[in-house]
């Protein structure tokens, strides 16, 4: 420290001081300023290290500048006091020194040079210049290269809900981010770091910086920070400008298609034109000028764009890195493709190059006869629309007029697309999946049509004759077992010399029938075994109906179906269906919603089901944002789609074919621990060893290395009831299961086997994806119940989706986390 005592030092001083302060502040008189200043020593050498700082450049130093109002929110309502915190602040030199982006950037490496001596408590401060003064190196290296925020992502240290600013907070706090550096405000501080969003969330020294592409998503979409610290036409304005400003835009060279950089007239050409792709990310694409098809490189197509749009370099015949020896306009197609076009009925034998053109009609190379048009039948673009291929939009802008209205848009007014969240849906044979499909149907879809209630009619009814034909089958057998036992016993006596009984009484016994029926009995079975049954229907149903009804009360049959275990394909529903055998059978009978539920094949068809619908995005976690921001999310479409067992069963050959569904969502029936079941002609084991085999290979498979998963454990009404009956220790996985005596507990002993069979496949999929599984308890025969089960699963994917975008700055270790156990607003386990 050192005094000056000249009057021309005290001069030069004030000089130096004015231009520390803001424009036009006055001189602060010296008994109330406290500084200190460091100095280049000049002495003679001394014994010990001395700190060394490199010293003030002082002329070097640009005086204060407030930030220019053409930067500013315009009409923005923040109070008088936010904005007079906002002055103390710039004028105290903090780290959200506004500057004017007009004006010169200050030389490479001067702002390092800034001595700054903190106290403990303005640490987090430090660690903010500090890592401005490397930003501002690096981007006067390079401004534009996005790699550049990237990298101060990864060195910066995340504290996650710790304000980059004042330092306070924890993982539980809400913090907004920085678009640019990431850095993270408190509510006290966003506003002030960032003062007033001319280019959105950015701090102010990151201003005209390209965001982090990461965050693009985000780019418009509001917060509930921004939403508390903001009014709603501010928040309107500056989520405008974030989408809008030009620093926030892409740029031409993060696009290569076809192997070369865009230029800018590219890049406009693109987004300007009628179908550009939406959503579009840096990144390598491919694209087919003549058909409009669009790719990322080394992928499947993506979507149909604008076609014949002067851009990028050449298709290249392994742009999708195809290998089917099938070619569009030269790009060898991939396997997915190839499938379609099959199930499109569309022939390509290998070697096939076609050209496809964008109406969709095509033509096999060098043969000049158009042979149709791809997307013309509504079941193929439901098939593309099944497996993520692309079609294009039924009404396409046309020339003239249309065309140009479309083209003279800003890419931001172009409507949001609908999202689709596509739920692959699996389990064993009769874990529920069609019941859960049927569910889905009736509370979201469409009613059904008379065709199909014709066609469950018909399959309700013949399924009564399937039913009956087990339970004859059923009581054939333990007819026999019963004689078989009665005449070993008979044998015995005998031979122990006692009076023999009437030969005609050991013939008979509790499951044997009348010679009418016998005769009904053995005409059905030969026709069952030979697979015949379509052909008596429907004649045969009315014909019959009433022998259908006497048999299934004949006191044999029931005796039989009481050891319904013993049955193994049986289903739960035959008695509710053979109850009303005449009333079924009938001319004029209608299947209730109950009976579809119930009824079994409904859903089979090519071993695909498949129903699209949407569900009100609305839930306790996004209200928040509805309430203050008038740009509602737009409603989720959901496309369920069910492959049954025998589709899983053909060596899981669909499955990779849904490689890009959002969840996958597994059923298992809760009540298979003691059934046994076979594959095919295959050995029986039992069901729910199975079932866990099936869960396990597809959690394994390639496909779904990324995809989040869920298990339904269905038909808890059914496991109650027979758990008390059959202990679960019957099946081998759950031999260690000992349950607390149900009078030490307030759980019963269902729902205890019910958490411990959860636990069981939370273990086994942690054990081999080191991820949570979410579990829902379910009955999937009760409506409302069904109904929750879609809502949680829609939960789990809007928390799986704020993870991977951390949207409000949270980490994964936030209360976001996959924790089922942690939302208020799911049933908790
Ligand atoms: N008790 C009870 N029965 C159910 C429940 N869910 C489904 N079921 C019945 O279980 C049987 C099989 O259910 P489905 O939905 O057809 O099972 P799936 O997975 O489609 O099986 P497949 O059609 O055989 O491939 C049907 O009779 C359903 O009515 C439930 O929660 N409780
Ligand atoms: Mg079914």
């Amino acid at each position: 420290m050192a005094a000056l005592g000249t009057e021309e030092a005290a001069r030069a001083w004030e000089d130096t001081l004015r231009k520390m302060l803001p424009p036009g502040a006055p001189l602060p008189d010296e008994e109330h300023i406290d500084y200190s200043i460091a100095m280049e020593y000049e002495g003679p050498p001394v014994p010990y290290d001395v700190p060394k700082v490199n010293p003030l450049d002082l002329p070097s130093i640009r005086p204060a500048v407030r930030p220019s109002s053409s930067v500013g929110v315009s009409g923005g309502t923040r109070s008088h006091t936010e904005r007079e915190e906002d002055e103390e602040d710039e004028s105290d030199g903090g780290d959200a020194l506004p500057r004017d982006p007009s004006s010169p950037q200050p030389p490479p490496g001067r702002r390092a040079a800034v001595v700054t001596f903190n106290t403990a408590e303005e640490g987090s401060d430090s660690d903010q210049s500090y890592s401005e003064g490397n930003r501002s190196d690096s981007s006067s290296v390079d401004p534009a290269a996005a790699g550049v925020s990237h990298q101060i992502f990864a060195a910066r240290e995340r504290r996650r809900g710790v304000c980059s600013r004042c330092g306070k907070g924890n993982v539980f706090r809400d913090t907004e981010a920085c678009f640019v550096c990431d850095a993270r405000y408190c509510g006290n501080c966003v506003l002030k770091a960032m003062g007033s969003m001319p280019e959105g969330r950015k701090c102010v020294g990151c201003i005209g910086r390209p965001i982090e592409e990461s965050k693009r998503p985000m780019l418009g979409k509001c917060s509930r920070m921004l939403c508390r610290v903001c009014s709603p036409l501010e928040i309107r304005q500056i989520m405008k400008a974030e989408r809008e400003c030009p620093a926030n835009q892409l740029r031409p060279e993060q696009l290569v298609v076809n192997g070369r950089p865009l230029r800018q007239e590219e890049l406009d050409e693109i987004l300007g034109c009628p179908l550009p792709p939406q959503k579009l990310k840096p990144g390598r694409y491919w694209y087919d000028k003549d058909s409009g098809l669009w790719g990322k490189e080394g992928g499947k197509p993506d979507r149909i764009i604008t076609s014949k749009l002067n851009v990028g370099g050449k298709l290249r015949a392994d742009a999708s890195n195809g290998n089917t020896m099938v070619f569009i306009n030269g790009r060898e197609i991939t396997k997915l493709e190839l499938r379609v076009l099959k199930l499109a009925k569309v022939q390509c034998p290998r070697e096939t190059h076609f050209w496809v053109y964008d109406d969709g009609t095509y033509e096999e190379e060098g043969q000049n006869n158009i042979k149709g048009k791809i997307w013309g039948k509504a079941s193929t673009r439901l098939i593309c629309s099944l497996f993520s291929l692309p079609t294009p939009p039924l009404n396409l802008p046309g020339s003239g007029d249309e065309a140009s209205a479309f083209s003279n848009r800003s890419v931001s007014e172009y409507p949001q697309q609908r999202r689709v969240q596509k739920l692959l849906l699996l389990g064993l044979e009769g874990s529920g999946t069609s019941t859960v499909i049927k569910q889905a149907k009736i509370l979201y879809g469409n009613r059904f049509s008379p065709e199909e209630l014709q066609d469950i009619k018909l399959m309700i009814q013949s399924n009564m004759y399937k039913y009956l034909s087990m339970l004859l089958e059923g009581r054939e057998r333990f007819e026999e077992e019963y004689l078989v036992e009665k005449r070993n016993q008979v044998l015995h006596t005998e031979e122990s010399g006692e009076v023999e009984n009437g030969a005609e009484e050991s013939k008979q016994c509790i499951y044997s029938i009348n010679q009418r029926l016998k005769h009904f009995s053995d005409w059905l079975l030969e026709i069952m075994a030979m697979g015949d049954l379509d052909a008596f229907f429907p004649a045969a149903t009315r014909e019959y109906a009433p022998v259908v009804d006497e048999v299934w009360k004949d006191p044999s049959i029931q005796e039989t179906y009481k050891r319904r275990d013993e049955l193994h394909f049986l289903p739960d529903a035959a008695s509710y269906f053979l109850d009303r055998a005449i009333e079924i059978s009938s001319n004029e009978y209608e299947p209730t919603e109950k009976d579809i539920l119930y009824a079994e094949g409904v859903t089979q068809s090519n071993g695909l089901s498949f129903i699209e619908f949407t569900l009100d995005d609305r839930s306790p976690m996004s209200e928040p944002f509805s309430e203050n921001f008038d740009c509602p999310p737009p409603p989720t479409n959901y496309q369920l789609i069910r492959v049954n067992s025998k589709g899983l069963s053909e060596g899981c050959k669909w499955l990779e074919m849904f490689e890009d569904v959002r969840a996958v969502v597994f059923c298992v029936s809760l009540s298979d621990y003691d059934q046994m079941w076979a594959q095919g002609p295959g050995p029986l084991r039992n069901k729910m060893i199975a079932s866990r085999e099936l869960f396990e290979s597809v959690v394994r498979h390639p496909c779904f290395r990324e995809t989040p998963f869920l298990i339904l454990l269905n038909k808890y009404d059914a496991f109650e009831e027979k758990i008390n009956r059959v202990p679960l220790t019957v099946c081998e996985w759950f031999s260690d299961f000992s349950p607390v005596k149900p009078h030490n507990s307030n759980q019963s002993l269902a729902n205890q086997a019910y958490y411990y069979m959860a636990m069981k496949f939370k273990d086994l999929y942690a054990s081999i994806t080191n991820q949570k599984l979410f579990v829902w308890q379910m009955k999937a025969r009760e409506r409302i119940n069904v109904d929750e089960a879609f809502k949680y699963i829609r939960e789990v994917l809007k928390w799986d989706d704020e993870k991977d975008i951390n949207v409000y700055g949270m980490g994964d270790d936030s209360f976001y986390s996959t924790d089922v156990s942690s939302s208020p607003y799911i049933r908790q386990e």
